[in-house]
């Protein structure tokens, strides 16, 4: 087992790189299995979320090459070999439930063991379902099992009760080959979303209004293979400024779109951050002391769920109370007890967190219990007194890659073990 031991209390200062959006490549990935020909892609994060989607992907059919130690990758998927996606991978990633779509729209069944619940919530699939029986899949369960079949999709449209970031990929995925028009009402309009209709539309799909509430998707009988770059990853960055902000430093954050973090860029502000974009990217100066902010996790243009532990760990040190609703997922507040073993303030109500300010917080031994949980307690073990011992890393490293040693690049004194 590693851990991360870090002693705290050092401003960050420097420029570190965001790298490309793990929340947008694995769906791009689940894409490339809609055609027989190369699919290269840049910019792709090497986390364990992306291995393990490679996994899921070679077991399917597909030929996967990195190029030597870069972040390209070339995909090509020349057959399927199976419509079943292995449940050692699918319960290790909820995201591989993505393959659902492609697998149905170019093989005509997708059988997957369902993931189940994880630390954030339940997180229920019925939305993807729903939107494949509207495209005319039959759905029936087994043991543990779900499996969706269909000769050929009929577009349709469908209304989602939920902008469900996953469903609305899914659905897209689906419908891309499907006969006629598909419309998807209540769609989520996250940045990952336009990214693979950006990606989906170089193959030759034809998908219009991604970004926003209606996606209009035509079908096409075929998609060809494409080269795209992937988006940086705008929790990362959101991440970053936290260590900053967190730790009274002043650090540059280098690939930022600025408009895909305006809520989290909103958010620091009101903390007192001062943030400013230059030609290297988004600089962001600490105040004195850190204000308390209230805070809503809402669906994308709202403030992300995935960067709400991160701001809870820098608001536990404001100067005030902080109000945190989560509105996304009903358990992911899964950070509070160890937050609070570091001396945190934190009650919570229902899906609300009430964050009382301290003026320290003390470094002792954590676990991650989930991914943005875990960045949460290494950024509060930045600004603790003393040593912070952070566990079960493998969260951390589905979405994060090198992290430790991007905040040593930033002053931080950070060092992962084996214990
Ligand atoms: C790989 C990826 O991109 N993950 C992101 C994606 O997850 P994911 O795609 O799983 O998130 P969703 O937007 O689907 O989930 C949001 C809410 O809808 C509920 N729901 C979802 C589907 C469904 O069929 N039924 C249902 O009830 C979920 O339980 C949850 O409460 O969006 C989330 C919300 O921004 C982010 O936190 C995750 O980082
Ligand atoms: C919740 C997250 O990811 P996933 O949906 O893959 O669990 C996340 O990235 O914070």
């Amino acid at each position: 087992m590693e851990r991360l031991v870090l002693t705290g209390g050092t401003p960050l200062s420097g420029r570190v790189r965001v790298g490309g959006a793990k929340n947008a490549v694995l769906p791009i990935l689940a894409a490339c299995l809609l055609t027989d020909q190369v699919c290269q892609l840049e910019d792709v994060p090497r986390l364990a979320d992306v291995r393990t989607m490679l996994m899921v992907l070679s077991r399917l059919g597909t030929e996967v090459a990195w190029v030597g130690h870069s972040h390209t990758l070339v995909v090509k998927t020349p057959r399927l070999e199976t419509g079943e996606a292995p449940y050692e991978y699918v319960r290790q990633m909820r995201a591989s439930i993505l393959v659902m779509g492609p697998l149905l729209a170019r093989l005509g069944y997708a059988r997957l063991t369902l993931p189940g619940g994880c630390a954030i919530g339940s997180r229920p699939i019925d939305l993807h379902l729903k939107g494949f029986q509207a495209l005319g899949a039959e759905v029936s369960w087994g043991p543990g099992q779900v499996e969706v079949r269909c000769q050929r999709l009929k577009g349709n449209t469908v209304y989602l009760d939920f902008p469900s970031v996953g469903a609305t990929e899914n659905i897209m995925l689906a419908a891309t080959l499907a006969e006629g028009t598909t419309i998807i009402e209540n769609a989520a309009e996250e940045p990952e979303i336009v990214d693979l209709a950006l990606f989906l539309n170089a193959m030759g799909a034809r998908i219009s209004g991604a970004g926003t509430a209606v996606i209009k998707i035509e079908g096409v009988s075929k998609l060809q293979g494409a080269r795209h770059t992937v988006i940086p990853d705008r929790i990362e960055a959101g991440t970053f400024l936290v260590a900053g902000a967190i730790t009274g430093g002043e650090i540059t954050v280098e690939n930022v779109i600025v408009e895909h973090i305006k809520p989290v860029i909103a958010k620091l502000q009101e903390a007192g951050a001062e943030i400013t974009e230059t030609a290297q990217g988004l600089q962001l100066k600490a105040p004195t002391r850190i204000k308390a902010t209230d805070i809503k996790t809402l669906p994308y243009p709202g403030f992300p769920t995935d960067m709400q532990a991160q701001m809870m760990a820098m608001l536990t040190l404001a100067e005030g109370t902080s109000v945190i609703t989560e509105t996304v997922f009903e358990n992911r507040f899964m950070h509070v007890d160890e937050l609070r073993r570091m001396g945190a303030d934190i009650k919570i109500e229902g899906r609300t967190a009430v964050v009382r300010g301290v003026e320290q917080l003390l470094g002792t031994q954590v676990k991650a219990t989930d991914l943005r949980a875990g960045a949460a307690l290494v950024l509060a073990g930045l600004a603790a007194r003393g040593e912070t011992e952070v566990i079960h890393l493998h969260h951390i490293d589905r979405g994060y890659e090198r992290f430790a040693e991007k905040l040593q690049r930033l002053g931080a004194k950070i060092n992962r073990l084996r214990i």
